[in-house]
C-alpha cells in the first residue's frame, strides 16, 4: 500500500513559526477512480505567503503549497505517467486529484514545459510563481524604461533577484537592499547589480542618497513598513511603486501593527503611483510568462540561485528559515 505524508496545520501561527503548529501525519492512498491521477511530490515550495494566508485555513487542514510532483498513476487520458506537473497540492507527499474538480482560483496543476537540462525545482521559482510575480508585477505595473532607476527589496530572494535582473535587461540602473554582506556581494558581483546594500547595517534613505542622488524611478516592494517609508521619500516625480509584499509585517499581531513614517507627502506631492497585487491577477497569461521567463534563463539572461533543503520532514524549517533570511534565490524542499 502506498502511504501519503503531509503536515497538517493543527494550530494557527501566532507571531513567528511555530513547528509545533503543524503536525506530521501519514495515511493510506485510495484507489484511483475514474479521471483521477496520482502523483508523487518530488520538490516542494515554501513561501513568505504561507505566513498570511494559512490564518484562513480551517484548522486539521493538509498545509498549503505547491509542489513538482510526478505523474505515478493516472485514468485521465490528459494526464501522462512520467510526466511532471506543478500544483497547488499543498504539504503532502502523495496527491490523488480529480483535474476537471479542481479549483481554478491559483491556477489549475499544468504539465511542465520542457526544461531541458535545467532542474525541474525551477518550477517552483524563476520559471515559476516567483519568476511570474516578478515579471508581471515589473512589467506591467512599473514600466521600466532604460537609465531608470529601480530599486528591490529582499532582492536577494525569489522574486527580489528576479525583479533586478530584468530590470537590468531592460537598461536600468538597479539597487538592491538584502539582509547580509554575503548576499549583498552575490547581487553585485553574479547579478550585476549597480548597486547593493545590507539594509541592517546600512541607513536606507543614506544608501539612496548615495547610489541615487537624483531619486528612484521604480520601487519593488518585497518588504513593507518602515522600509518603504524610506524608499518612498526619495522617489523622483511620477515615480511608480509596486506593493508585492510585506514580508516585516507577515508575523505581527495584527491588533498592534508596527508604525511607519507616513506616506501621503510624497504620494502626492511627488505624485506617485502605488499600487498593490497579486500575481493570480495574470493567472491567463501564465503560458506566456513562464515561456519568456524559460527562454530568459536558458540564454543565460536570467541567473538563478536555490537554497535547497533536504527532507519532506523538514518543510517547517524551511519555512521558519525564510523570515530568518536563510536563503539566497528560491528556497525548496527535496523530497
Ligand atoms: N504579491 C504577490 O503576488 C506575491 C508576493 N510575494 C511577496 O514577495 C516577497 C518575497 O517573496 P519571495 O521572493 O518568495 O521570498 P524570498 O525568497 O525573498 O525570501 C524571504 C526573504 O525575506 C527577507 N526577510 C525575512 N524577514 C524579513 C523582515 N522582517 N524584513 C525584511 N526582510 C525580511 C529575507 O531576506 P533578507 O536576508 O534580505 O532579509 C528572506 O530571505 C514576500 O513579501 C512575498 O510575500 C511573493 C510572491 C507573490
Ligand atoms: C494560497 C496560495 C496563494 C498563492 C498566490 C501567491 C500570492 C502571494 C502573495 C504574497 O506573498
Amino acid at each position: 500500500m502506498v502511504k501519503n505524508k503531509k503536515f497538517i496545520l493543527v494550530k494557527h501561527f501566532e507571531g513567528e513559526i511555530d513547528k509545533s503548529c503543524l503536525k506530521l501525519e501519514e495515511e493510506n492512498v485510495p484507489t484511483l477512480k475514474a479521471n483521477e491521477v496520482l502523483t508523487e511530490a518530488l520538490w516542494m515550495s515554501v513561501d513568505p505567503y504561507m505566513r498570511p494566508y494559512s490564518a484562513h485555513l480551517p484548522l486539521n487542514s493538509v498545509m498549503i503549497g505547491s509542489q513538482v510532483a510526478k505523474v505515478v498513476e493516472s485514468k485521465n487520458e490528459r494526464f501522462k505517467v512520467g510526466q511532471l506537473v506543478l500544483g497547488y497540492f499543498g504539504w503532502q507527499t502523495h496527491t490523488v486529484w480529480n483535474p476537471s474538480e479542481m479549483s481554478s482560483a491559483l491556477g489549475n496543476p499544468y504539465v511542465l514545459p520542457d526544461f531541458g537540462d535545467l532542474p525541474p525545482s525551477l518550477g517552483l521559482g524563476i520559471v515559476g510563481m516567483p519568476g511570474l510575480t516578478a515579471y508581471f508585477g515589473l512589467l506591467e505595473l512599473c514600466d521600466p524604461k532604460p537609465k531608470e532607476v529601480v530599486v528591490v527589496n529582499s532582492a536577494a530572494g525569489a522574486v527580489g533577484s528576479c525583479v533586478g535582473q530584468i530590470a537590468k535587461n531592460k537598461g536600468c540602473f538597479v539597487i538592491g537592499f538584502a539582509g547580509s554582506d554575503k548576499k549583498v556581494k552575490w547581487l553585485k558581483e553574479t547579478l550585476k547589480f549597480d548597486a547593493a546594500f545590507n539594509y541592517k547595517t546600512k541607513d536606507v534613505s543614506e544608501a539612496l542618497k548615495e547610489a541615487a542622488p537624483g531619486g528612484v524611478d521604480v520601487y519593488f516592494d518585497n518588504v513593507g513598513g518602515e522600509f518603504s517609508s524610506s524608499v518612498l521619500y526619495q522617489m523622483k516625480d511620477f515615480g511608480r511603486v509596486a506593493v508585492c509584499g510585506s514580508i516585516s509585517s507577515y508575523n505581527a499581531d495584527h491588533k498592534h501593527l508596527p508604525k511607519a513614517t507616513i506616506i501621503q507627502p510624497p504620494l502626492i506631492f511627488k505624485q506617485l503611483k502605488m499600487e498593490g497585487f497579486v500575481v493570480t491577477r495574470w493567472k491567463k497569461r501564465y503560458e506566456e510568462g513562464i515561456g519568456q521567463l524559460l527562454k530568459w534563463v536558458k540564454e543565460g539572461k536570467l541567473v538563478y540561485e536555490e537554497h535547497v533543503t533536504e527532507g519532506f520532514e523538514k518543510l517547517p524549517d524551511a519555512l521558519l528559515g525564510l523570515f530568518q533570511g536563510e536563503n539566497t534565490g528560491k528556497a525548496v524542499v527535496k523530497v
